[in-house]
């Protein structure tokens, strides 16, 4: 199913708002927003987002690509990530998955305590309107273009049989926490594309979902507007204790969150973790690592490589290129960490040879 097949199954879901399908949704109405921010879930220990060697192959005539490789990512509640890649890396497909829009052809993935592939179409409904919420890169796709801003929110309410005044209430409180309560007798063409995009964001979190995933969701702004939308995806979760998976290529938002986790080939390959405080000596941490410290301390950023189950290291290209490492490396087993060399000098029996030991640190990778 292409990205444009996935939104409008969106779109049509949404609009359908047939009652009878529609009691596998939870009993009960949305809870009310507090001081116009929403409660704050607690933040559980739990991890929001898991995927195990996660495999996707789509079959096109006498054509198969591996869009998913034996991806592994796990996302704790609460984070706020940004997911990073090459066009074709499979961030897309990833998110569809985790949408519960698309089945992975192999593997597990478990988002918000539902285990996706154990839910039929029912389970599936129920998850995809309560459990995440969604926002895509194209503003006008995100709303019904006939309805106001606040119908739009309030249309997932409905649709989960929320009492007409609590719907009407939660919508108000939301756009204001999204910052965009002038727009909410307008329809989505008279917003803009960033006041559109907030008001997705407030949509999406109608129901209180847990999970927010967001795919490209600046992609069509101008850099104003789309740091309005990141500020709106920060609120949505910091003040609504939702945990935020963004895919984007804007490298502004990439450099702001906590988290950055790139994919190449269909595999988490590394990921960046900024910290907040000086950067630590070797083999220490430093800080709470918290959002809020690496922001207010400007902080600094620690790169990681994925290790997979059976020992696996996919090493960036950046380093493989500046270090001239190909086909393989050499180990050495240090105090606290293992040196990775790149295969130049001869192997002795005694370890690495004294040139590499005196070190050239520049190629200690
Ligand atoms: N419905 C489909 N049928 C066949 N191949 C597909 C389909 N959807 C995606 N692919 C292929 O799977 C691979 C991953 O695509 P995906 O859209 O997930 O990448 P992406 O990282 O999101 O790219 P972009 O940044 O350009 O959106 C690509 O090679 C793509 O051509």
């Amino acid at each position: 199913m292409s990205a444009a097949e996935r939104k409008n199954e969106i779109r049509r879901d949404a609009a359908r708002g047939d009652a009878d399908r529609d009691s596998a949704g939870p009993a009960g109405p949305v809870g009310p927003v507090a001081g116009g921010a929403g409660p704050a879930a607690p933040r559980e220990a739990e991890q929001a987002i898991v995927c195990e060697q996660l495999v996707r192959i789509y079959k096109t005539d006498a054509l198969e690509v591996q869009a998913l490789q034996g991806l592994d990512l796990r996302v704790a509640a609460g984070e706020l990530t940004a997911l990073v890649g090459a066009s074709g890396s499979g961030k897309s497909t990833l998110l569809a998955i985790l949408a519960g829009l698309d089945t992975p052809t192999a593997g597990s993935v478990r988002v918000a305590g539902h285990e996706l592939a154990g839910l039929d179409y029912r389970g599936r409904l129920h998850y995809r309107r309560s459990s995440v919420g969604f926002v895509w890169q194209n503003p006008a796709g995100n709303l019904l273009p006939h309805l106001t801003a606040a119908q739009n929110v309030a249309l997932p309410m409905r649709l989960n049989r929320a009492p007409r005044t609590a719907r009407r209430e939660r919508a108000l409180a939301l756009l204001d926490s999204l910052g965009v309560a002038h727009c909410r007798d307008r329809v989505p063409a008279r917003m803009s594309g960033g006041e559109q995009q907030r008001t997705a964001i407030a949509t999406a979190l109608a129901n209180t979902p847990r999970v927010l995933l967001a795919d490209e969701p600046t992609g069509e702004l101008d850099c104003e507007s789309a740091e309005t939308v990141f500020e709106g995806l920060r609120t949505a979760n910091r003040d609504h204790g939702v945990t935020v998976l963004i895919v984007t290529h804007d490298t502004s938002i990439a450099g702001q969150v906590r988290r950055t986790v790139a994919i190449r080939d269909g595999r988490t390959s590394t990921e960046t973790l900024r910290r907040g405080g000086e950067a630590p000596a070797a083999g220490q941490t430093a800080g709470d690592g918290s959002e809020h410290e690496a922001e207010r301390l400007g902080g600094y950023a620690v790169e990681y490589a994925m290790v997979d189950r059976v020992g696996r290291l996919q090493l960036p290209r950046e380093f493989t290129e500046s270090y001239g490492i190909r086909d393989r490396v050499r180990l050495t087993r240090e105090p606290g960490h293992v040196g990775v060399w790149p295969d130049q000098h001869e192997p002795t029996s005694r370890g690495p040879s004294r040139r590499a030991d005196r070190g050239n640190e520049d190629e200690h990778a």
